[in-house]
């Protein structure tokens, strides 16, 4: 479990990156570090992709339905202008926004900010997904999860696409998607 280095005092700004294949548990394991930060009074702003309309338009919610309201955006520049007088930005989602997401990340926590990401860090195709590869190799702080494989119950860290839409987007849940370990993707590629 991801212990935080400071809840309160000083600002510090830095990077958190949660990552996984679906169903790997990024969601809810954001909410609980938001949950904690708002327990130790910060003040918390939390952004999604416009794009991602699977559940709700405004709410991030989990694949188990634990949910918190999010300000959807339609690119990163606007956390720069949204994000004002704040503690914590987090940012679900992440695989969704453009290039420049990495760069914003980093204005924030020269802010003094501490900046949340939960996102993909592979697309179906087993590619890393949109602006993932860069904020991982700036954040401080990894997570890295893992869900279960639907297969073999080993551990997941590859998300199956059960159709043969090539798009990389494609928003769905188990209709579409299922967890899988190395092995299990792989026999069916
Ligand atoms: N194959 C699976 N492996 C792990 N968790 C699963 C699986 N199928 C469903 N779940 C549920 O999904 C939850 C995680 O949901 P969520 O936080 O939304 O994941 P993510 O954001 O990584 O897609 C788990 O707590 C569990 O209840
Ligand atoms: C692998 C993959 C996923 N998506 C979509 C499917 C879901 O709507 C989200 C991921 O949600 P989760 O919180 O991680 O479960 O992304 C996609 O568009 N393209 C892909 O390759
Ligand atoms: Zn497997």
């Amino acid at each position: 479990m991801f212990i935080e280095p400071s809840l309160a005092g000083g600002r510090r700004g830095w990077i958190e990156v949660i990552c996984g294949s679906m169903f790997s548990g990024k969601t809810e394991e954001l909410i609980r570090r938001l949950k904690r930060a708002r327990i130790a009074n910060l003040k918390v702003e939390i952004f999604k992709p416009a794009v991602d309309t699977r559940y709700d338009e405004m709410n991030i919610v989990s694949h188990d339905e634990n949910s918190i309201r999010s300000t959807p955006i339609e690119n990163s520049q606007q956390i720069l202008l949204l994000a004002q007088e704040v503690d914590v930005v987090a940012i679900d989602e992440a695989q969704f926004f453009d290039a420049e997401l990495p760069n914003v990340c980093d204005q924030l926590a020269l802010r003094g900010i501490r900046v949340i990401i939960a996102g993909l860090d592979m697309d179906f195709a087993g590619n890393p997904f949109g602006p993932m590869p860069a904020l991982l190799a700036k954040g401080e702080y990894i997570t890295k999860l893992h869900a279960i494989c639907v297969k073999c119950g080993h551990i997941a860290n590859f998300s199956y696409r059960k159709s043969q839409t090539k798009d990389t987007l494609l928003l769905g849940e188990k209709d579409l998607y299922e967890p899988r370990c190395r092995h299990c993707y792989y026999e069916e590629q």
